[in-house]
This record gives C-alpha cells, structure tokens and sequence, in this order.
C-alpha cells in the first residue's frame, strides 16, 4: 500500500478530491472534507508579553511570526472548506477545573505554581473571562469556526473534540498553535491513539522553552505519531483544491 492510500485512513475510500500535502517523513493524502486545521491556544497567555508564559519566564518574545503563518493557514482552510478548530485552554474563574492537591495539574502547571509564588496574580492567569484566557486580537474565530475550551493540555481531555470531530467525518488534524511541546504535541498524541491522521506545520507552532524542545518535539511527532510540514505546503496544497472545486 502507498503512502498515499495509508493516509486516507486504513484504506478506507475519503471523501472529496484527494491533495497529496508535502510532509515529512512521506507526502500525506488528504481531502478537504475530512480535514480540519487545529488552532492551539492562541491566547494572550501564551504569546503575549504579559501573559502567563511571559510571566513564568518563558520567551514569547518571537511569537509574533506564528501569528502571521496562523492567518495564512486560516485563509487557505477558510477558502478550501477547511473545518476550523480553535482550542483554548484554562479553568473557570474560581480555578475548580484546575484541580486541587490532589491533581498532577496543581503540582505541574506553571500558572498555578507562578500565580502562587506571586499572589498579586491570583486570579488572573488562564481564567475564563480574563485577558489572558482571551485569544488574540490577531486571530479572532469568524463564523463557521468551531472553539472547543479545554482544562488540560490534551484537546482530548474533557473536551467536546472529539465528538465534534466525528460528527463531521473529519479524521486528518492539521496544527498549528503554541506550545509544540505541550498541547499540539499532547493532542496530536491523543489523536493519534483515537485513530487521527495528525500533521504539524512547523513554521506555525512555538514551544514553551529553549529550541532544543520545538526539535524534540518535531522529531517525536515526524518518527512515531504523526507528520511534519509548513504553512506553504499546506497552502499550497489546498490552493490547487480550490482551483479543482472551481473548474469542475
Ligand atoms: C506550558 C503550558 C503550555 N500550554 C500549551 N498551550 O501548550 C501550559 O499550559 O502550562
């Protein structure tokens, strides 16, 4: 079997043209239809000055090429028929959906732990109706997008993704967002084991933390659970959709 067939799901007949989408390690076959593109957490907290990852001492400070590379691959779904996704990650206000001691949650996140260290921040971080919480004024969700709020790093977790997934056929993620070595790689980990075809487009992700995390994290995704490309690719690919829905 191909590349090809392999990544139209098991062999199984997909829907709608076919475009094969440069990637590593091997060119992936997918149609529109069965497609969605996966906005991660796009927020203030995680590539605003101010936000929480800043806060926490990460360096966002060159997210701001990401935010374009996003805006390319959001025009190039939108005008494909590309199935819109945005994640956004935090907890209600009082942080309940946090978890207490008793969750790794509590022990691990930075922003819990960087809102207890500072408490002139308590409240303030990845809680629903902050700033923080919001996505950025870049990337704002347009009519047809779908925005799934998740309490973990896995978009899986106790979210509606899923289901919202398989209600519309789709089986191929294509992602983009920040953190690659926290929730893309997280939810494109879970993907992978409920049978989703996952692909990173590198030039629109981030990690959270030195550069040696973005190629970890690549190399993870592109040797064992998924494919690797980059906004061109992708838009290119889906271009020639378009330009085939328009002829025929
Ligand atoms: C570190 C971190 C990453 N989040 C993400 N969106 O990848 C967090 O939420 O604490």
């Amino acid at each position: 079997m191909s590349a090809a067939e392999h990544l139209s799901g098991y062999g199984l007949k997909p829907a709608g043209d076919i475009m094969k989408m440069p990637a590593r390690p091997e060119p992936l076959a997918m149609s529109a239809s069965e497609t969605a593109l996966i906005v991660v957490d796009m927020q203030n907290a995680y590539s605003a000055k101010g936000g929480y990852l800043d806060l926490a001492g990460f360096d966002v400070s060159s997210t701001g090429p990401v935010i374009e590379k996003i805006l390319q691959a959001l025009a190039a779904a939108r005008a494909a028929g590309i199935q819109v996704v945005f994640l956004q990650n935090g907890w209600d206000a009082q942080y309940v959906e946090a978890g207490g001691p008793g969750s790794p949650n509590w022990h691990k996140s930075n922003a819990l732990k960087t809102m207890r260290k500072r408490p002139e921040l308590a409240g303030t971080l990845l809680a629903k109706g902050g700033w923080d919480y919001q996505l950025v004024d870049e990337l704002k969700p347009q009519p047809g997008d779908i925005v799934v709020p998740k309490p973990r790093y896995s978009g899986f977790f106790n979210s509606h993704l899923d289901s919202t997934l398989r209600a519309r056929g789709i089986r191929n993620l294509v992602f983009t967002g920040i953190a690659t070595n926290v929730c893309v790689e997280s939810t494109l980990r879970d993907g992978f084991h409920l049978e989703y075809f996952g692909v990173v487009l590198a030039d629109a992700t981030h990690q959270a933390g030195p550069e040696f995390a973005q190629q970890a994290a690549l190399y993870n995704i592109e040797t064992f659970f998924g494919w690797v490309s980059s906004v061109d690719d992708f838009c290119s690919t889906f271009a020639q959709a378009e330009a085939t829905a328009t002829v025929s």
